[in-house]
């Protein structure tokens, strides 16, 4: 016998623990069988009145004249993870701050580039067992023969430490291997599928030998 099917849907959501950044409910939901249950979610307590977005995540394509196209990354200490991570730029988006604009102040501020906005995703989710944090994925090229460009300066707040590491973008994945192998460094998921999916476009691994052109 099958199970009724219902539109799963929130009932109620309680709050348990609430600190300056981050905030811990009890969500109570419907299923699609109709039973009602509970869930423990995390959420931001910032993310702005006018977006659904938390935050931008950048993709920043470097372009100088006689070098190789490269993405700009950076490498910081994250506290809840408790070693250094290799990320795109990102931050949070500020109240009446379009994805946009926040992904170029962002950009500025950890990278010192001043990039020009080519694309940007719909808002996504970042870990939806867990939590309802979101952000928008920017696409970003930064012209590196223009003079603002040629020395870059970071813009870093009270207690941002951030490196910056360019690595190239036809050999994208291969640079992080040999950066997540030389230390104790995670790489953020979003960019390793980013790099997984440039190699399969350009290098077609998996595809039957008859079939790769
Ligand atoms: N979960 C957090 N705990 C904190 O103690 N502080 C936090 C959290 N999330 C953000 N922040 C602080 C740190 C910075 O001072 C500001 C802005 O962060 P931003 O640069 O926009 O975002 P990240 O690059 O993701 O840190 O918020």
């Amino acid at each position: 016998m099958s199970c009724p099917k219902t539109e799963p849907h929130v009932l109620k959501e309680e709050v348990l623990a609430v600190g300056k950044w981050v905030k811990l409910e009890r969500t109570t939901y419907v299923d699609p069988a109709g039973k009602t249950r509970t869930w423990e979610t995390a959420k931001r307590t910032t993310r702005p009145t006018n977006t659904d977005a938390d935050g931008v995540g950048i993709i920043a394509i470097l372009k100088r004249t006689l070098h190789r196209d490269c993405i700009v990354m950076v490498k910081q200490f994250r506290p809840p993870m408790g070693c250094h991570t290799l990320e795109f730029p990102a931050g949070l988006i500020d109240n009446d701050e379009s994805a946009e604009t926040a992904a170029l102040r962002e950009l500025k501020e950890e990278t010192g580039y001043k990039g020009e906005v080519v694309g940007v995703t719909p808002v996504t989710c970042l870990d939806p067992g867990l939590s309802n944090c979101t952000t928008q994925i920017v696409m970003v090229n930064i012209n590196g023969d223009d003079v603002e460009n040629v020395n870059p300066t970071q813009q870093l707040g009270e207690g941002e430490f951030v490196e910056v590491i360019l690595l190239p973008l036809d050999e994208f994945q291969k640079k992080i291997d040999e950066v997540v192998q030389k230390g104790n460094i995670v790489v953020d998921s979003k960019v390793y599928i980013y790099a997984m999916g440039m190699s399969q476009a350009f290098f077609k691994p998996n595809e039957l030998p008859v079939l790769k052109q």
